[in-house]
């Protein structure tokens, strides 16, 4: 239980709710045990027909009265059972949602790092299905839990006054009903588990080849799929199964020993009654009530402990994430001023999960307004400084200063707010193509939308769709090719109108043509702000105040294109070489 002591904050956040509930579920079994008592009224009241020591219409008077007062309890109790459930129900599903949200928000603060050494099914999981594991702890157990021992106390003191014995010989199947609904709860929920694991991987096999299915189809293995696929849904069929057969033992095992408490009573109860030991035989009829009464309860003691169980190994992962340290923390919380002076003094960083060295001793400034561009082999370090230049992570050794202040003595929302990234993958969500721009600027209006999309060249494109900037984008933006995913996503940095813009090769897909056209815009929306462009095409950086040449996290040219071009290394190759490619003077 000590992991789930987690959750004591949110109880005491609901307490009124539970007290409440509490009370409600008190009141509603005293209501439930007028029925017995009543019918062993009616008992009595027969007995006494038959000896005619009543008559005929005190006989019908008693017996009315004990039906309504039978029916008028029902009703209350029944109406008290639903403000139960509407209390204490209610409150597991204000826990459910707090717990999300609280889970939901320690998730935003953490690092990459956290979510490159956590699978994403993991994540959405310990927010799912660990809440709503816990969720049953906080709600049906602890209502169930009150019920039964509201229930038992009071059946137990009405039982013991009737007959201490008969209660005696009557209540002892019911902790082995108990052990034995432990133990199946157990098995149904190891199987249970297996069954969702295969259900998860039936749904991500199913997810995964409709998303590739045009790979699928020109490699013509459809066949090898359905196979594939015919595996897992037999597999997933078997674990159903094997499932059932043991959800198949509850009901039985449950009638096996009530049946067996109800022969207790009416053996032991009749032998009472013969030997005179119990004044009615209303009493007979009174205690194989209350054991029905009790076994439901009494099983459920086994349940509860099952679902208390999970919900302690559910709330333990849902510590475990929600005890891990942001790595990037915002210590400052005054405001602080971005301007786009970047400067990078003999900087090193490792990534730590791979232990690879991406950036050794490098150093470089831009001012304010000037634009840099970083060019380099594949896995040279290009993208990892731009992430260093947003605080995706924070370097080993060195330093990295934004208007000559160290980057982590800035405010980090400030600094986050000031960037416009346009990563390598554009990423867009499955929504308009309007929203997806205005994700940067969430104020924007119509025309500031139009006008990034004019300035990023995919405004004619968007304006083509039946539905232009409402058009809605599939899974990841299918509908769109991926030059003009990348204009999209181009746009979305241009409308934020940030102080330093970051491109991370996000020209890569589009024609040369069209390329140059975004880039002029872009010195003309970035004056004087400041921009980092990353690349492989010269054509890109040729304009630049800086360009830097980047070779196994070491800076292996500077200049600007016209002093590069001139010197034998990377930059003149790769001009050259382009050059050729479009047999044009410049690249
Ligand atoms: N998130 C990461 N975790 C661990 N290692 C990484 C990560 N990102 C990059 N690396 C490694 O760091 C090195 C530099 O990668 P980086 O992405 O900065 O190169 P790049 O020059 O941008 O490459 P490309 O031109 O292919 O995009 C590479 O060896 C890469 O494998």
């Amino acid at each position: 239980m000590k992991e789930l002591q987690h959750l004591n904050k949110y109880f005491y956040k609901y307490r009124t709710h539970l007290i409440i509930g509490s009370i409600i579920t008190i009141v509603a079994r005293l209501f439930l045990l007028y029925t017995p008592r009543y019918v062993k009224k009616i008992f009595i009241a027969i007995e006494k027909y038959f000896d005619k020591s009543i008559d005929e219409t005190v006989f019908r008077s008693d017996l009315l009265e004990a039906i309504l007062y039978i029916i008028g309890a029902a009703i209350i109790a029944a109406l008290l059972t639903f403000f139960m459930r509407q209390t204490i129900i209610n409150v597991s599903r204000y826990i459910e949602y707090d717990l999300k949200n609280e889970i939901y928000a320690h998730y935003q603060k953490l690092s990459l790092n956290f979510y490159k050494s956590n699978r994403t099914g993991d994540l959405m999981n310990r927010i799912t299905e660990d809440v709503s594991r816990v969720r049953m702890y906080a709600g049906p157990a602890l209502m169930y839990s009150i019920n039964t021992l509201a229930l038992f106390v009071i059946v137990i003191i009405y039982m013991v006054n009737a007959s201490p014995k008969l209660t005696l010989y009557t209540v002892v199947p019911l902790p082995i009903l108990s052990v034995i609904i432990y133990k199946l709860s157990k098995e149904i929920h190891k199987r249970s588990t297996i069954v969702q694991e295969y259900l998860s991987k039936l749904s991500t096999f199913t997810q995964e080849s409709f998303s590739g299915i045009s790979v699928i189809k020109a490699y013509g293995i459809e066949p090898q799929t359905s196979v594939n696929f015919k595996e897992l849904a037999k597999q997933s069929k078997e674990k159903q199964i094997s499932l059932a057969k043991v959800q198949a033992w509850f009901f039985p095992t449950m009638i096996l020993l009530i049946g067996t408490s109800n022969l207790l009573v009416i053996y032991i109860g009749g032998m009472q009654y013969i030997n005179g030991e119990i004044e009615s035989i209303g009493t007979i009829a009174e205690f194989i009530i209350y054991v029905n009464m009790l076994t439901w309860p009494v099983a459920t003691v086994g349940w509860v402990t099952s679902i208390v169980q999970q919900a302690e190994a559910s709330q333990k992962r849902i510590n475990e994430f929600l005890k891990i340290e942001p790595e990037i923390k915002n210590t400052i919380t005054q405001h602080t001023e971005i301007t786009g002076d970047i400067a990078f003094n003999k900087v090193s960083f490792t990534y730590g999960d791979t232990n690879i060295q991406a950036l050794k001793d490098i150093s470089f400034s831009i001012k304010e307004g000037q634009t840099l561009a970083i060019l380099g082999k594949t896995g040279s370090g290009k993208s990892t400084i731009l992430d260093l230049i947003g605080r995706l992570y924070d370097i080993d050794s060195g330093s990295i200063t934004i208007n000559n202040t160290p980057i982590n003595q800035l405010n980090l929302n400030d600094l986050r707010d000031s960037i416009g990234y346009v990563p390598q993958d554009a990423f867009l969500f499955s929504d308009s193509i309007k929203t997806n721009i205005k994700f940067g600027k969430q104020d924007a209006t119509d025309n500031d939308v139009i006008e990034a999309a004019k300035n990023a060249q995919v405004h004619k494109n968007i304006v083509k769709f039946n539905k232009g900037y409402d058009t809605v984008l599939g899974e990841r933006g299918i509908t769109l090719s991926g030059g003009q995913k990348q204009r999209v996503s181009i746009a979305r940095a241009f409308i934020k109108s940030p102080k330093i813009l970051l491109l991370d090769d996000c020209l890569s897909a589009v024609d040369t043509e069209t390329e140059e056209k975004i880039l002029k815009n872009l010195s003309k929306i970035s004056k004087g702000k400041t921009a980092v462009i990353v690349s492989h095409r010269v054509s890109s950086a040729k304009n630049a105040d800086k360009i830097i040449v980047l070779d196994q996290g070491k800076i292996v040219q500077e200049g600007t294109h016209d002093s590069l071009i001139n010197i034998e290394g990377y930059y003149q190759h790769l001009y050259l070489k382009q050059l050729s490619e479009t047999g044009k003077n410049t690249p």
